[in-house]
């Protein structure tokens, strides 16, 4: 990424905190002007009481107090509105980068993995919202600061503001050659961090599985070979950076011995009087101050690029087409017109031709052997994947729209798997429909064969941890589908409803779903012959070779 475009990225997400920002950074400024008019004030209070001077002392005293209270004021406004700008960016860039991922267009599977993901949304953010709203307000003031203490040195004494220039090797840090090491050190540290926390969130979201195979230290031993990697790659950033700063701050000792030694030459020859050799003194260190400062926040802005880079690959995700849902009336059937679909990384084309169709208010069990493209084609359905060719229409007596991210509104999916969510059971019904009554949960409860919801001693406030930690498989499968039967669209998809229970519940299940669920175009995939014989239709898919 070129710096040009890594500052426009910026520009533009900084949008809304422009003017704060830059508020900020006069604040600084004016910080830096307050103190050199403390120096200048100090000089001549030494030089009244030394008699160099014939000022008015008591209006140099008030003078000086008035610059010390600016300083402690400007420097309390400028630490809280520099905090609350921080935390505000971040949230907001955090926000716009977790609608982006959650709008993004899915292709069967994620393109970065979530550890990673939630890497970039943590440490990359940190690091872009605190260079902009901190380190970014703070060049501009250490600019501002080493311009203006040079400026008055070179009042005081020109050669001496010459020689300090020259002896100060920051040119070093803004080397081409040292900005590229720094970048390849920064992202390969990047790169490993995001490793480390993927490994972190795998392992403990499957914690228990882990331990049941007996791979809990094969687990540990690659966390702890992942962090000596990132720590090797951390020590030798740290150790570039250290060689590069004590170049630089050789020079400033340099500088400051100099000065030093040049005052007391003047002042032994009696050109230099005592508040000129105080002001060189402080006036050297507001040169040398900035420039530490800088020699911090030069490596700092080379991490930005980086992270920048990083948040950019997520800002680019391609995100669906936005719109308004298209809500359809009535019973609906769903069409399948000679749709041809390969995955773009797959071996084989899924679906060659294949045509189906679902008809309004049809019970339809889907049949086939495991990987023919069961759940491919309620992807297509949900218009979560397109087809190469082909159709894929939902149709009532008035209409027929092609399925698209809009017409998803119309279809509830209740996947495979536990899929519940940390909270109560009634955060999760309301899931499916915010709106529903008590009535409506207790019914969709009774016809997922879920009663058993209602005689637990809290009900349906009855706490569940992660993925419905707390329940079994076949209670948590049953109240999935309680709250896909929530859900207002026409059309119900259950994968596999019934793999966790048993016979006598699935039957009970079919039953109910068949006698009360009246409104809605029920299709059910399963590997399970008796199922299909209670449907009212059945669709075998085959595998294309
Ligand atoms: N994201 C993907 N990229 C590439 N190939 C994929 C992807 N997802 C699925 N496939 C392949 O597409 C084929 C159909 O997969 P699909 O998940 O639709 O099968 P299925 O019938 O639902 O299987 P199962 O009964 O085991 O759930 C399989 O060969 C699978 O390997």
């Amino acid at each position: 990424m070129r710096i040009v475009d890594c500052i426009k990225w910026l520009w533009m997400t900084s949008r809304g905190f422009r003017g704060a920002i830059a508020v900020n950074g006069i604040i600084g400024v004016m910080h830096v002007g307050v103190s050199l008019l403390f120096v200048y004030v100090c000089k001549h209070l030494i030089d009244i009481v030394t008699r160099h001077s014939a000022d008015n002392l008591t209006w140099y005293v008030g003078a000086m107090i008035v610059c010390m209270g600016m300083q402690l004021l400007l420097s309390v406004v400028s630490a809280r509105m520099g905090s609350s700008l921080d935390i505000r960016f971040r949230n907001e860039l955090r926000y716009r980068l977790f609608c982006r991922v959650m709008e993004s267009k899915w292709a069967g599977k994620e393109v970065m993995h979530t550890g990673d993901m939630l890497n970039r949304m943590g440490e990359d953010v940190l690091t872009v919202t605190g260079a902009v709203c901190r380190s970014l307000p703070a060049l501009l003031t250490t600019v501002v600061q080493l311009g203006g203490a040079w400026f008055f040195l070179h009042q005081l004494d020109k050669r001496l503001a010459w020689i300090l220039l020259l002896v100060m090797p920051v040119a070093l840090l803004l080397s081409k050659s040292y900005v590229r090491k720094m970048r390849r050190l920064t992202k390969e540290i990047r790169a490993t961090d995001s490793r480390v926390q993927s490994h972190l969130q795998e392992n403990l979201q499957h914690r228990v599985l882990i331990r049941t195979l007996e791979y809990t230290s094969c687990a540990n031993q690659t966390l702890s070979v992942l962090q000596e990697g990132l720590q090797n790659k951390v020590m030798e950033r740290t150790n570039f950076s250290v060689f590069s700063r004590l170049m630089v701050q050789t020079g400033f000792a340099v500088g400051y011995a100099t000065a030093f030694l040049w005052g007391l030459y003047g002042m032994y020859g009696g050109t230099v009087t005592f508040g000129m050799m105080t002001a060189f003194l402080q006036l050297v260190s507001q040169v040398q101050r900035p420039m530490v400062d800088l020699s911090r926040q030069i490596p700092a802005f080379v991490q930005v690029f980086t992270s920048v880079e990083r948040l950019q690959e997520l800002a680019a995700l391609d995100v669906e087409k936005k719109g308004k849902s298209h809500k359809m009336e009535g019973k609906l059937g769903v069409r399948l017109e000679k749709v041809c679909f390969a995955y773009s990384d797959g071996e084989r084309k899924v679906m060659d031709n294949f045509s189906c169709n679902f008809a309004p208010g049809s019970l339809t069990a889907i049949v086939g052997e495991t990987g023919v493209g069961k759940s491919t084609l309620i992807r297509l359905m949900l218009a979560l994947l397109q087809p190469d060719s082909g159709r894929v229409v939902l149709y009532n007596e008035k209409e027929e729209v092609e399925a698209s991210p809009q017409t998803r509104c119309n279809i509830s999916y209740v996947p495979q798997g536990n899929t519940l969510v940390s909270g109560t059971i009634r955060d999760n019904l309301l899931l499916g429909n915010p709106k529903a009554t008590e009535e409506e949960l207790r019914a969709a409860l009774h016809t997922a064969v879920a009663d058993f919801v209602l005689d637990l001693p809290e009900g349906l406030d009855t706490l569940c941890g992660e993925l419905g930690a707390g329940l079994s498989e076949g209670q948590a499968q049953r109240i999935a589908i309680a709250r896909g039967l929530l859900r207002p669209g026409r059309i119900l998809i259950l994968d596999e409803p019934s793999s966790a229970l048993d016979s006598e519940t699935e039957q009970l299940l079919l039953e109910r779903l068949t006698l009360e669920v009246k409104d809605k175009t029920l299709m059910l995939i399963t590997h399970r012959e008796t199922i299909g014989q209670l449907c009212t239709s059945v669709i075998r898919m085959q595998k294309k070779v």
